[in-house]
């Protein structure tokens, strides 16, 4: 791969920031927290953490920082967000604060702790097309899921839940990536190679 080595910031109001920096370096990017203006103008993708997605978005206002990430999201920056990052991307949030804010990237509707509180987390393979063969380990905490998505949206994984249903768990919408799960605290890294591949693809 040609062209300089692309700069990947990782929202670092609240979550976990140094697992996806982590990860980010491993796959051959430069990974570099942001939590100012000035931080988000040198990068080339974002990374929206796992976390609390109405913790994040309260952040996201204190720190001046919701309408440069939403500029930057609708001039085509990639993004990816994992867990309260998913639902931070959706263009409506089900079972969140009155207060809470997004950013309308994807044309879906998530819903908040879908998967119960009986099963706040749990662990399974998931096969992942765009990833390869191999089944992906995917780790849910309070995790969301997709209740329902607009057409230009593509589904890369669902879940059977314990309703006895498929529900969709990771998508794909030009730009912007989102999973329920959170690949950063597992020693899979594909999902941020694939994360990187759309940054050099959008930057080249
Ligand atoms: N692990 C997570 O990121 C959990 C998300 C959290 N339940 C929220 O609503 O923001």
């Amino acid at each position: 791969m040609s062209g300089r080595t692309p700069t990947i910031g990782v929202l670092a109001l609240q979550g976990d920031v140094a697992e996806h920096i982590r990860h980010l370096e491993t796959v051959g990017a430069r990974a570099v927290p942001v939590r100012r203006r000035s931080e988000l103008d040198a990068v080339d993708g974002l990374v929206l953490p796992g976390g609390e997605s109405t913790a994040m978005s309260r952040l996201l206002d204190v720190y001046e920082l919701h309408e440069p990430v939403a500029e930057r999201i609708s001039g085509g920056m990639p993004v990816y967000g994992s867990c309260a990052g998913m639902i931070l991307l959706a263009s409506d949030v089900l079972d969140t604060r009155a207060d809470a804010t997004w950013f309308s990237a994807i044309d879906m509707t998530v819903r908040r702790n879908a998967f119960g509180r009986q099963v706040d987390s749990f662990e399974a393979d998931l096969v992942v097309d765009a990833l390869g063969g191999d089944p992906v380990r995917t780790v849910f905490i309070r995790a969301p899921w997709v209740e329902s998505l607009g057409p230009d949206v593509q589904v890369l994984a669902d879940v059977r839940a314990s309703d006895g249903r498929d529900h969709v768990v990771a998508v794909r919408q030009g730009n912007a990536l989102a999973t329920s799960f959170h690949p950063e605290i597992t020693d899979d890294v594909r999902v941020h190679g694939y994360f990187l591949d759309m940054v050099r693809q959008a930057t080249s």
